[in-house]
């Protein structure tokens, strides 16, 4: 099976490359710029097209939320339009299309895990433009999956558990805010749950579990307490080490909005395709370990 994903170095694309490794039966295709540029439409079709895929997964994002608010333009022509035409295109070559989305489609308001059916009410661009993306991939192809995912971290690329270790290694206490909660997320077990649904999907032509699908790591902690994971896990490892003070959100001002709860209800996912995450805590102390062996050491300095 040919898996053809967007995006080149990414912590989901460079995952995927990895666990692919040892199945066999899949081969990976990167596509990124110049070839595939989503802000660039005219690319997108040819590019695709060019590689012959039986799956496509939409991983390639503009993921800098803060970013995104001086940005919008553009966070909706990647996000939004970039999406749809990926989604069409792999239409087009009669292939369906697995689409990363987000928790922060969802407003925090709300008090337990959100589900599937739940409202969305994006408060920052960068989530309003991901939802832009759901909508026109669900539009244009009716052989979807999209995964909502939340608090991405893996070797790769940049993301909270690097910048955690990074600051350590300077400092003695880090302020970290303790009143957003969420679901950590390896990069490495949304790559696994990938492959394990591709599987089920390649060549199956009854396969009718299309839409919407909430994926994460098992548990649910907050910033604050994620932190400390991390921290505590570096220590026993004879990594650099910090003391973790809780603040609020309102003690870290940051230009676009973040929900105070995005937890996702996971139980679609696993009833549907059988497969659950793992628990945060054992994939975060993976990543940790893998971090300070220095395998991507010099990235932690990036
Ligand atoms: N990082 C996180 O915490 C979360 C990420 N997600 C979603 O998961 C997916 C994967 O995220 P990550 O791997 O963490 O992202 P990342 O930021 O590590 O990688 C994004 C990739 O998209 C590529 N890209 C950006 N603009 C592009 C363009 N115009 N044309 C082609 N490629 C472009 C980048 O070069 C990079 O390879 C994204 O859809 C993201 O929105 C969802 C929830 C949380």
């Amino acid at each position: 099976m040919r898996l053809v994903v967007t995006g080149r170095e990414g912590q989901v694309v460079s995952s995927l490359v990895e666990r692919a490794r040892t199945h066999p039966d899949v081969e990976v295709v990167t596509l990124g710029r110049p070839e595939l540029d989503l802000a660039k439409p005219e690319t997108i079709e040819r590019a695709l097209v060019a590689t012959r895929p039986d799956l496509v997964v939409s991983a390639a994002a503009y993921t800098a939320v803060d970013q995104a608010e001086d940005e919008p333009d553009l966070a909706f022509a990647v996000n939004g339009i970039g999406a749809g035409h990926v989604a069409a295109a792999a239409a087009r070559i009669g292939a369906p299309v697995i689409h990363l989305s987000t928790d922060y489609v969802f407003d925090g308001s709300g008090e337990g895990a959100y589900v599937e059916e739940d409202e969305p009410a994006p408060r920052s661009v960068y989530g309003a433009s991901k939802l832009a993306g759901e909508q026109a991939v669900a539009k244009a192809n009716p052989r979807h999956l999209i995964l909502r995912t939340a608090w991405v971290y893996s070797p790769f690329g940049r993301n909270f558990v690097k910048t955690m270790l990074r600051l350590a290694a300077d400092r003695d206490e880090l302020a970290v805010v303790a009143d957003q909660w969420g679901n950590p997320t390896s990069a490495l077990d949304i790559a696994d749950a990938i492959l394990h649904v591709a599987a089920m999907l390649h060549g199956n032509k009854d396969f009718a579990s299309y839409g919407v699908y909430h994926l994460a790591g098992t548990g649910e902690t907050n910033w604050s307490g994620f932190a400390r994971h991390i921290l505590d896990t570096s220590q026993a490892f004879g990594g650099p080490y910090a003391r973790v003070r809780d603040i609020a959100t309102v003690d870290y001002p940051t230009k676009a909005q973040r929900p105070a709860n995005s937890r996702l209800a996971r139980t679609k996912f696993t009833s549907e395709f059988g497969w659950t995450a793992p628990e945060w805590r054992e994939s975060t102390k993976e990543v940790v370990r893998r971090l300070l062996i220095g395998e991507t050491r010099q990235t932690l300095t990036a």
